[in-house]
This record gives C-alpha cells, sequence and structure tokens, in this order.
C-alpha cells in the first residue's frame, strides 16, 4: 500500500471531491461517519463522548461526528478552540449544523481556557490538528494537549494524534496527543510507522473513506507498507513437476564456539522457507551438534574453531554472519569471498560488523546483496542519524550509493531497495524481540533468493512471512514465551496464507 505525504493527501481528497462531483462537506461527512461506525462497533451509546475540536477541517470531522453520535443517541459534546481567526468553511458548516440539533452540547473555549476535570469515563476525541498542522504547537494548544495527556481518559484521535506531522517526527518535548487509538482515513501517515509516534498513536486502524482510486495508482511515492495483499501477489507458488534441483540451493555460513545455535536457526528457517538443498558451513567444532539439530541439511566444514574459509557449492546461495564470530581469520575469509562474488547474497549479524570494521568492503559487495541490520547495526555501518525516520533516509542514501537492499529491523522493519524505494513491514510484535529471531530471517531471504526470488522481492516477502510466522506463534503461545525456534515451526501456515489457505 502506498503512503502518501499529507501535500499529497490533500490532492488525493480534493481529486477524489472532482471525479465524484461531490462537496468536500459529503467527504467529511464520509469521515464522519467512518469513525462513527467504529466507535459503534467498540462502544455502546451509553458512553459519554467529549469531542475536542479545533477550526481547521479536522475540527470539522469532529464537530460531524459529535451530531452524528448525537443522532445515534450517544451522550455526546464537543469542545471547540478559539485557536484560528476563522474556521475553515466545512467546520463552519459542521457547527451550524450541530448548533441547530444540540446547541447545549457546545462549548467554545477562549485562548488560555481549559477543560475543568473530567469524569474518567468519558471517551475523549481529539479532533483538534490533523494533516493540516504546519508547525509544531505553541502556546495555548500546547498546554491543552499537555492538559489531556494528563488526564487518565482514553483517547481516541481522529486522522493523526494533533501536534503530530506526518512527514516528520516531532522533537522528544512537543506536545503531541497522546492517544489510545488513532483512526487514520485510509492511509498510513509515515509517521506512524515509526517508533518515537507510537506512544502517541497507539493502535492505528485505517478506515476506508473511498478516496480516488485513480489517484492513488497515478501518484509517484518512494514509500509504502507491505501488507498481505504485497506479500500474496510477490508469492510464487510451488511447480508440481519440481524437483530438489528446481528450489535452489542454500549455504548458510556462521557459527562459533558457543554460538551454533545461531547458524542452526537460519538453517532450520531456510529448510521451512523452500529451499532445494541446504547447507551449514560452520567450524568443525559445530558438525555434530548441527546435523543432530538439523539433519536435513549438510555439514560443510569452514574452519576448526572458527570459519577460516568461505567458499560457496555450486550454484549455491549465501547467507553469511549468524554466530560466526569476528576473528581476523573469519573477517579475512569474508573479504575473499566478497571480492569473487558475483550471484545474490544475503549479510547478517557479525558479518556486518566485520564490514562496518573495514568499510572498502561495502564498495566490493556485489549488486543487490541484501544486508540485514538492526539499528545498531546499521550505526557502525553508516553513522548515526537524529531520529530512526532520518535512519530510514541514510538507508536510503546508502541503498543507492551501493546498490543494495537494506533490510532495516525493527517493529515496523523497512526494506529500503536499490532504487531507494522504501517498504514498511505491517506483520511481527515485540515477542520477536528474543535473541535468534534475526537469525531466522537470514534463512527465510536466503532461502527465497535461492528459489529465484529477485532480492527486492525477497528481501518484501521473506520480512513479511517472519513477522507472520511470530504473529502466529504469538497467538498460540504467547508474546513472552515466544522464542526464535518457534518462528521456523509457523513458517507452513504463513506460507500457507498467502495462497488463502489458512
Ligand atoms: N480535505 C478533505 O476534504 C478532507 C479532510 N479531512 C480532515 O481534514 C484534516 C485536514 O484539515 P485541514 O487541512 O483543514 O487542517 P487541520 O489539521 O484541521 O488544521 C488546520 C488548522 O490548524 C491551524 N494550525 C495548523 N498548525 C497549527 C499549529 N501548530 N498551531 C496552531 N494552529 C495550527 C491552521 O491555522 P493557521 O495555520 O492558519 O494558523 C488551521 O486553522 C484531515 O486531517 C482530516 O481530519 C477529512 O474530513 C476527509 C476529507
Ligand atoms: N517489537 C518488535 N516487533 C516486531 N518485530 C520485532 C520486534 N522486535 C524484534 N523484532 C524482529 O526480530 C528480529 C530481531 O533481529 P536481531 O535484532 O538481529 O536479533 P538476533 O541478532 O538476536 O537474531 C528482527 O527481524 C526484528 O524485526
Ligand atoms: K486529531
Amino acid at each position: 500500500m502506498k503512503i502518501f505525504t499529507a501535500r499529497q493527501i490533500r490532492e488525493c481528497d480534493a481529486f477524489t471531491i472532482q471525479e465524484e462531483g461531490i462537496t468536500s462537506a459529503d467527504l467529511m461527512e464520509r469521515a464522519a461517519n467512518a469513525c462513527a461506525s467504529w466507535l459503534q462497533q467498540h462502544y455502546s451509546n451509553h458512553t459519554p463522548v467529549l469531542v475536542v475540536c479545533g477550526m481547521g477541517n479536522n475540527g470539522g470531522d469532529g464537530l460531524a461526528l459529535t451530531r452524528i453520535l448525537l443522532q445515534q443517541g450517544y451522550p455526546a459534546r464537543a469542545v471547540v478552540l478559539r485557536h484560528a481567526a476563522q474556521f475553515s468553511p466545512d467546520a463552519a458548516h459542521n457547527l451550524t449544523l450541530l448548533h441547530q440539533l444540540m446547541p447545549e452540547n457546545i462549548r467554545i473555549l477562549e485562548p488560555g481556557q481549559y477543560l475543568s476535570t473530567l469524569s474518567e469515563d468519558i471517551l475523549v476525541i481529539d479532533a483538534l490538528f490533523g494533516t493540516g498542522l504546519n508547525r509544531p504547537l505553541e502556546d495555548w494548544p500546547a498546554s491543552f494537549v499537555q492538559e489531556l495527556n494528563a488526564l487518565s481518559n482514553t483517547v481516541i484521535a481522529i486522522d493523526t494524534p494533533s501536534g503530530l506531522p506526518a512527514d516528520s517526527l516531532p522533537e522528544p518535548e512537543a506536545a503531541v496527543i497522546r492517544a489510545q487509538y488513532t483512526l487514520s482515513f485510509q492511509f498510513y501517515k509515515r509517521s506512524f510507522l515509526h517508533p518515537e509516534a507510537a506512544v502517541h498513536t497507539g493502535a492505528v486502524h485505517l478506515l476506508d473513506i473511498g478516496l480516488s482510486t485513480q489517484y492513488i495508482t497515478a501518484t509517484h511515492t518512494q514509500y509504502y507498507t507491505t501488507g498481505a495483499a504485497t506479500a500474496a501477489a510477490l508469492y510464487k507458488p510451488r511447480n508440481p513437476f519440481g524437483h530438489k534441483g528446481s528450489f535452489g540451493k542454500v549455504q548458510l555460513v556462521g557459527g562459533s564456539y558457543g554460538k551454533m545455535g545461531a547458524i542452526a536457526l537460519s538453517t532450520r528457517a531456510a529448510l521451512r522457507s523452500g529451499a532445494g538443498l541446504v547447507f551449514t558451513a560452520a567450524p568443525e567444532t559445530g558438525n555434530t551438534i548441527l546435523q543432530v539439530l538439523n539433519p536435513e541439511a549438510m555439514f560443510i566444514a569452514a574452519g576448526k574453531e572458527v570459519v577460516e574459509k568461505i567458499k560457496a557449492e555450486d550454484k549455491a546461495v549465501l547467507g553469511i554472519g549468524p554466530g560466526m564470530g569476528q576473528a581476523p581469520e573469519t573477517g579475512a575469509a569474508l573479504l575473499r569471498y566478497i571480492r569473487s562474488a558475483n550471484g545474490s547474497l544475503v549479510l547478517d549479524a557479525d558479518a556486518l560488523n566485520l564490514v562496518a570494521a573495514e568499510k572498502d568492503m561495502l564498495h566490493l559487495l556485489p549488486a543487490h546483496t541484501i544486508i540485514t541490520p538492526h539499528p545498531r547495526e546499521f550505526e557502525r555501518l553508516f553513522g548515526k542519524a537524529p531520529d530512526s525516520m532520518l535512519q530510514v533516509e541514510l538507508a536510503r542514501a546508502n541503498a543507492m550509493k551501493y546498490n543494495i537492499c537494506i533490510v532495516l529491523k525493527g517493529h515496523h522493519t523497512a526494506v529500503v531497495l536499490p532504487t531507494g524505494a522504501c517498504w514498511y513491514n505491517t506483520t511481527g510484535n515485540a515477542g520477536m524481540a528474543t535473541g535468534g529471531s534475526g537469525d531466522v530471517l537470514t534463512g527465510i531471504l536466503t532461502a527465497l533468493l535461492a528459489q529465484g526470488y529477485t532480492p527486492a522481492d525477497a528481501a518484501r516477502l521473506g520480512v513479511y512471512l517472519h513477522g507472520l510466522a511470530g504473529d502466529l506463534a504469538a497467538a498460540a503461545s504467547g508474546q513472552e514465551a515466544l522464542i526464535a525456534g518457534d518462528l521456523p515451526d509457523w513458517l507452513g501456515a504463513a506460507f500457507r496464507s498467502l495462497s488463502g489457505d489458512l
């Protein structure tokens, strides 16, 4: 799904209005109805609701919503902050309609006025500012937001938590509503996909308001989310006549004393991701345990105590790094391999730390190599960024510079392609924040490459499947009990969901 900027969303609204021959007030009514339906599904009409409105169109949504809720029997009231010289035309229109219905349920607050304490059972709707925010909140609106944040009431933000920019992240001290839920119209705002905004958005629900498909299809963006539809479109069903030679050879390279488990997990994940043949290349000391853990995989001695040589089996796709350690011999072997490599390649964990210590290696990486750093590994490779969105921008610059795919891991892992396109993943959960989860991802990605997926497709599909396996595992056992070894066991169900088989 495409992610649009605040400006593009405005254009999309305007395009839809023109295309459908409706008024902007009609579209606002649609937006308010979508919010009302969501509220109806989650809160009975005995719930007292206070809608806090601004004077722009976000406030207009709030005023329309108050009217619709009143008509549905909710005890709803609107409070309007007089923060500007005038209302937007549609907000003014909706103020008039609400006034005609229930004038006593509207209160206008003048600058410097605040809500007196609210009873805890009142549901607060934040319709102060939406995508029209054009500067950080200051003075009265800022302190009003801080005051609301100090209350213990449930807050539901309309379109965006007020004060949160769509296309950048706020300063840490900025006044931004902290909502439990955000009901956003049709698209993710890019900020929602970053950890700094999560404390403000709470759970995000996207409400379809029928915006123009023509505009959406025709409008360029470099930012997307990978959801079920994208993943299903990337998935290539297995050839019924295929044999093990048709589904590629995977060679996972890593493991060291005390960290054989990491490469065992990658191996297991590759086996569960459809690879025809899987090899584990690890130090000899790991032979017995690796063969016992994954009898389906073949063992290659890559050294005695540490990885000392990296040599690809014929036509194998290599995934290098899990548990590999950073011994000088290993670094030298990696450099030799990268100098000669020309096929698909995945680099993770210690392979990335070794590259970070010898940055010239970045120039030697074969085109479209997939690297899978977590934010700290990314920092070692490419330096610090002031916030996580600027870190993604740094990833985009480096993916284009080195012609590689960067899988920047996190809650919404960003898959950044050599074109600069950035795909935020939508599966996965905090249960996966446990040692070894990343090793599993390396196995999945390498197996997809071996089966002929392009690096861009393997990275997007693999990250989605990894997160989905985590979501299915967490649904079965809970997030706390989830361990990385569970993830390969759920890959089957994750794959089956792609063909609608779950
Ligand atoms: N377009 C459509 O058809 C649809 C739009 N929809 C809805 O419209 C929303 C966007 O509405 P919008 O563009 O009117 O902007 P909005 O967020 O209400 O804020 C503008 C007001 O805030 C003010 N202001 C800004 N920054 C400020 C600050 N830091 N501190 C103080 N004031 C500040 C600004 O005043 P000014 O900059 O002139 O001082 C102006 O008064 C969108 O999020 C969605 O909810 C839906 O109904 C679907 C159909
Ligand atoms: N809170 C979270 N939500 C979603 N995914 C997560 C979360 N925490 C971790 N993950 C995923 O788990 C994996 C952890 O990788 P990594 O940090 O390399 O772990 P390890 O080195 O222990 O294998 C990544 O794919 C990451 O996206
Ligand atoms: K809002």
